[in-house]
């Protein structure tokens, strides 16, 4: 069954259009993370999905019905934004236990149904506390598991990390996609960060001036940007002349060091984990990561490098046409 369905969602502010022609899905218990440059319209689409913009044209389906006019109360989804906002004067069973009292259970339902989600993310021995007194780590799963207790098929999560610093943020990434398999929802997901999406999706959708450019399973299109746009967004570094309008991707797995012939190395920085270094090739300079053990054997200004032309791809090249982010 799929949790969502996104069909041609359109919206605009005034004259920015800040979604087109939008359409995408999640499966039930599938993580997919909106990727792109800020200002790309993730957080609209968000919203739209939430009740929180009305879209001016396309349709929200959420578990199969259409919420598109409905307000967000009704739509059934559990919502995590960068400003968790939780209740300050409730406890943290409070705080969780909320969502199921507005929708009418009984106290001690609802608070049995709090411990059991505390119990998921980890907070059960935290259920007295104000949520005043505890770390940014802990309230960002509080808002979680107020998000869960909801039982909402469908999660939105915006930036859900953002707030935490680097070591919380891995802890609690993997922590994560072990909890959304755990509960079985559809979870829509946006974040700037790309190990985030690598680490937690499924499948992510790439978003450029209003518009989805590439989606698909997380590590394919990590691994096979479908433009140079979308590889220089991913991080690629080698992208070299093509033919008119193209642009060869070299992935740095299929640069082999210390075979084939050797070029001068034009660029040198040291860095925590070994040496990048640049190379003058004859296709345009390529760009790689040494380790420490790969630099200590770089001999002189050269280094041998062979490519393997079958890995490389052969991409359009769409990076200068005047767009917005
Ligand atoms: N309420 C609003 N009124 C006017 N313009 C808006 C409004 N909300 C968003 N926009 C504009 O719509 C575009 C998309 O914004 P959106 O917040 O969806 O981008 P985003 O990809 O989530 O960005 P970020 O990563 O910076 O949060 C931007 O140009 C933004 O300025």
């Amino acid at each position: 069954m799929t949790a969502l369905d996104l069909h041609h969602l359109h919206k605009s502010f005034g004259t920015v259009q800040a979604v087109q022609e939008v359409s995408l899905s999640v499966a039930a218990g599938e993580t997919l993370t909106l990727l792109g440059p800020s200002g790309c319209g993730k957080s609209t689409v968000l919203r739209c999905v939430a009740g929180l913009e009305r879209p001016d044209s396309g349709r929200v389906e959420v578990a199969g019905r259409d919420v598109t006019a409905l307000p967000p109360e009704a739509r059934h989804v559990g919502l995590v934004f960068q400003d968790y906002a939780l209740f300050p004067h409730l406890s943290v069973l409070g705080n969780v236990a909320y969502g199921p009292r507005m929708r009418g259970a009984a106290r001690t339902t609802a608070e049995a149904q709090a411990r059991e989600v505390l119990a998921l993310v980890g907070l059960e021995a935290l259920a007295s506390r104000r949520v005043t007194q505890l770390s940014g780590g802990q309230q960002q799963r509080v808002a979680l598991a107020r998000a869960l207790a909801t039982g909402a098929g469908l999660l939105l999560l915006d930036e859900p990390l953002s707030n935490l610093d680097e070591q919380r943020r891995e802890e609690l990434r993997s922590e994560l996609r072990a909890l959304f398999a755990r509960v079985g929802a559809g979870v829509l997901l946006v974040t700037h960060d790309q190990r985030e999406a690598l680490a937690l999706s499924d499948r992510v959708a790439v978003m450029r001036s209003g518009r989805v450019v590439q989606q698909g399973a997380a590590p394919q299109v990590f691994d096979r940007p479908a433009t140079a746009w979308v590889a220089a967004f991913l991080g690629w570094e080698n992208l070299l002349p093509g033919g008119p309008g193209r642009v060869r991707l070299v992935p740095e797995t299929a640069v082999r060091l210390g075979t084939g012939d050797a070029f001068p190395v034009t660029r040198r920085q040291r860095t925590d984990t070994g040496l990048t270094v640049t190379v003058a090739h004859p296709h345009g300079p390529l760009t790689l990561h040494l380790s420490a053990r790969e630099a200590a054997a770089l001999d002189g200004d050269a280094l041998r490098v062979d490519v393997d032309a079958s890995r490389v791809l052969d991409v359009p090249d769409d990076r200068v046409d005047g767009a917005a982010p």
